[in-house]
């Protein structure tokens, strides 16, 4: 779709973890906007990653945003290292925090963007109270815990959702779409909305991984 250029963020979870200094290089060289962080634990998501000793390796290499995706339970606990790690943005999960306002709040009082996301099965219109607050919306396209999973459909309607609560709630909100987003799809999840999108197979699994960031951008 030539005309707007979307914002990339290539997924860490695909990354080459033997070389992630030049997977961040590759990610950077390529036009990417953010480096996407995904922290898993154990407990929220069936799969467990890294903590804020890789975000903190991963921000010595890289001046891209570092996007932080903490896909754990009861984040409170650890936003704090998360952003002295140099995380610019954390997001956190709807379905995690008991007490998602003081959450978002305690996030933006650190000097990072707050960002919630949400899975596949939480409606969009429960975001609905803290939409103003927040500087980015990340839409689950798959159940989070896992890359290169296939992109789930029903995603569209979410983000057409949200693009429309946006307008009237909060018009700067960044809506980012994460899970099983390649170049074949990436149009039609632009066109709903979408600002930036999060890929990790289609980015750093591609055989051209330069071209891939291209059509990703939206500037093929
Ligand atoms: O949050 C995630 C999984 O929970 C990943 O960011 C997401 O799945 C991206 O990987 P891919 O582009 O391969 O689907």
């Amino acid at each position: 779709m030539p005309g707007k250029t979307t914002l990339l963020a290539p997924s860490a979870l695909s990354a080459d973890f033997t070389n992630l200094k030049a997977s961040i290089e590759l990610a950077e060289n390529a036009g990417a906007d953010w480096m996407h962080c995904d922290v898993m634990d154990g407990v929220f998501v069936p799969n467990i990653t890294f903590g804020p000793f890789i975000i903190q390796a991963i921000k010595k290499c890289t001046s891209m945003v570092i996007d932080t995706h903490l896909m754990i339970t009861d984040p409170d606990r650890y936003i704090e290292d998360f952003v002295k790690a140099g995380s610019d943005q954390v997001t956190v999960h709807l379905e995690a925090c008991p007490h998602l306002h003081r959450t978002i709040q305690f996030i933006k009082s650190l000097g990072a963007k707050a960002g919630v996301s949400i899975n596949p099965a939480t409606p969009v219109s429960l975001l609905e109270p803290v939409l103003a607050d927040l500087d980015l919306v990340l839409l689950m396209s798959v159940n989070p815990g896992f890359g290169g999973q296939k992109f789930i459909p029903g995603a569209i309607k979410k983000i057409t959702q949200l693009d429309a609560m946006r307008k009237e709630l909060n018009p700067e909100l960044v809506i980012a779409v994460d899970g099983g987003v390649t170049e074949e799809n990436c149009a039609e999840v632009i066109a709903a909305g979408a600002d930036a999108l999060i890929a990790g197979t289609a980015f750093f699994k591609a055989a051209d991984p330069v071209k891939a960031a291209k059509k990703l951008k939206g500037l093929e």
